[in-house]
């Protein structure tokens, strides 16, 4: 995605207001947001930055970002993309933008100066990462001074005892207690079918997926959460969306509605 500003038309952000946070909202309020192919795929191979949304739908992704307190993704994306993960939709100012959180359990993103969301910071044109960690895990306290230079943090959680995981609701605790109530989960692969798993994805609160009209072909990083099987052991589908909501922008589709089930309506 380039550096210019965006615009986001009235008339397509209102038909997305269903599936938005509340503009006061106390509890986390979680948006799954990401760019598929029509394989699902998100990238072309892992570590490998792919383009697939268009400008209208990338503008829509700027524009959801203005509407959310912090945008999470895993390590993966932030070693293989290098993102900005500001927003970049005209008249949203330096204290709109929305606060980047990276799960990184191992300490794997070697973060420098010239990384792009540290720029960004930097020049007041987005907001410095919040790092969420393991505790014990050794901190360097050089990456810890760079990235507290720049407004950001590392938090530490525990591991789930049993997965070794951080636990979502942790995560989202932890984002609460620093005041931040929305939160829009853009990727990757890992990151998504982990949220998506029986365990977490009664946290998702609206999912709102851009399809482009091209397949990536095999080898990419591909949105698929893990098989679920029925009480006999039979295959059963691992997510539905119900209150669906297509939306044309461009060449591409997106796709809002809530998981079915997941959720008391
Ligand atoms: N099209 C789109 O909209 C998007 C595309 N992408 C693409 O996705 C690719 C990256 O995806 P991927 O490689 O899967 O990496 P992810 O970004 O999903 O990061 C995965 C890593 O995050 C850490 N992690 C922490 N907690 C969890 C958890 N609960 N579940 C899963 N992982 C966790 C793990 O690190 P550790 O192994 O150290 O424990 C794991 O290896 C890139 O190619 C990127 O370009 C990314 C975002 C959006
Ligand atoms: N919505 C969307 N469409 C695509 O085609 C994409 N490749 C992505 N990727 C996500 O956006 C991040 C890059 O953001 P910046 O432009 O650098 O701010 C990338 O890391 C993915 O999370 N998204």
């Amino acid at each position: 995605m380039g550096d210019q500003t965006l615009t986001f038309p009235r008339l397509e952000a209102d038909k997305l207001e269903p599936h938005l946070p509340p503009r006061e909202c106390s509890t986390p309020f979680v948006t799954l947001t990401f760019a598929t192919s029509l394989d699902s795929a998100l990238s072309l191979a892992p570590g490998t930055r792919t383009a697939l949304s268009g400008p209208q739908s990338k503008a829509m992704t700027h524009y959801l970002r203005s509407r959310h307190d912090a945008i999470c993704i895993g390590v993966g994306t932030a070693v293989a993309d290098d993102p900005g993960l500001n927003c970049r939709i005209q008249g949203v100012g330096a204290t709109q933008q929305p606060r980047p959180v990276v799960i990184d359990p191992n300490l794997r993103w070697q973060f420098t100066r010239q990384s792009k969301v540290l720029q960004l910071a930097k020049s007041g044109r987005g907001l410095a990462p919040f790092i969420i960690t393991t505790t014990g895990t050794a901190l360097s306290p050089e990456q810890q001074d760079l990235l507290e230079e720049h407004g950001g943090k590392y938090i530490a959680l525990d591991r789930d005892a049993v997965t070794q995981r951080v636990q979502w609701r942790d995560i989202l605790l932890a984002l609460q207690s620093e005041g931040l109530h929305s939160l829009m989960v853009e990727g990757g692969g890992e990151v998504i079918n982990s949220l998506l798993e029986p365990g977490a994805n009664h946290l998702i609160d609206s999912v709102i997926v851009t399809i482009a009209p091209t397949w990536l072909g095999r080898g990419g990083v591909v949105v698929s959460p893990a098989r679920r099987v029925d009480a006999h052991g039979h295959p059963i589908p691992a997510a539905r969306l119900a209150d669906t909501n297509w939306i044309p922008l461009g060449e591409d589709v997106v796709l809002c509605g809530r998981l079915a089930g997941s959720k008391e309506t």
